[in-house]
């Protein structure tokens, strides 16, 4: 058994940049010899994964699909597409989250109701969706990761409606993983630490936690895009053959305090 990937097809969702959790999985993806297909949220980030992609050597030959995970229909042209150009795939990176910002500071109790439903629909359905779409590819089963936060586990301040919605993720991980064990395909989560990324941007106080983390989590150091990737490639890889509906937090041990 190694960590070796090579001749497997991964799909990663939700590149935005080079600081991307989904940027730090397609690099260990590829260090791992894996193919890497990415979907994008829309024309705005087309150019940026795409050259990313090519800074990736023999990055040139990944293959690119735009999918708005809020639209059932955009989900099945993006993976009937993927199905026609690659046929077979051996798992998928789901790294899509979305809440209004106004709603990631302040009080939980002031989120509203299409707030809530928008945070739901975007970082907790999506993950169902794309299983469902993504399942008849994975015909020499499969692994599917996705992330989530401590926040989900446990109240942290300003996280609010995606702490929320992040606790939906994970139970759906859950079911999704006892409804795919049949079919050969693992469902996962990996709890990171925070990582400074443009998603990052809309939680408030952001560096307090940071600081905190460095001062206080067992290892005494924030979490790297690398690291969350490296685990990403062992939960996609047959080491990790007997793990499913788990969440691996990749957070410093910083989970096990009070
Ligand atoms: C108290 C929490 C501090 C640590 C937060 C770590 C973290 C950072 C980023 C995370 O991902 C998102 C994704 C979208 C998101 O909603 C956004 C992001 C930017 C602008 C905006 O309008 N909404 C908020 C966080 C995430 O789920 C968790």
């Amino acid at each position: 058994m190694t960590l070796s990937l090579k001749g497997k097809t991964y799909v990663v969702m939700g590149v935005a940049n080079k600081r991307s959790i989904a940027w730090g999985i397609a690099r260990s993806l590829h260090q791992s010899g894996a193919r890497v297909v990415f979907t994008y949220a829309g024309e705005r980030f087309e150019k940026g994964v795409k050259d990313l992609a090519g800074t990736l050597e023999g990055g040139e030959e990944s293959l690119f699909f735009p999918c708005d995970v809020t639209s059932d229909e955009d989900i099945d042209k993006c993976f009937s597409s993927i199905k026609e150009e690659v046929g077979v795939i051996h798992g998928l990176a789901h790294c899509i989250a979305f809440a209004n910002k106004e709603e990631l500071a302040g009080d939980y109790m002031n989120t509203t109701r299409d707030g809530f439903l928008l945070a739901h629909n975007i970082s907790s359905y999506s993950l169902t969706a794309v299983a469902k779409a993504a399942k008849d590819l994975m015909t020499e089963g499969g692994s599917i990761v996705s992330m989530t936060y401590l926040g989900g586990e446990r109240v942290m301040q300003n996280y609010n409606v995606m702490g929320v919605a992040k606790a939906s993720l994970e139970a759906s991980v859950k079911y999704l993983a006892s409804d795919l064990g049949k079919h050969g395909i693992r469902v996962n989560a990996i709890s990171a630490g925070p990582i400074r990324t443009l998603s990052a941007k809309g939680v408030g106080d952001f560096n307090s936690i940071l600081k905190e983390i460095e001062e206080r989590a067992p290892l005494r150091r924030n979490t790297t895009q690398e690291e969350v990737g490296d685990t990403a490639v062992f939960l996609f890889s047959d080491l990790s053959r007997g793990i499913t509906g788990e969440n691996l937090h990749v957070d410093s041990g910083y989970h096990i305090l009070g």
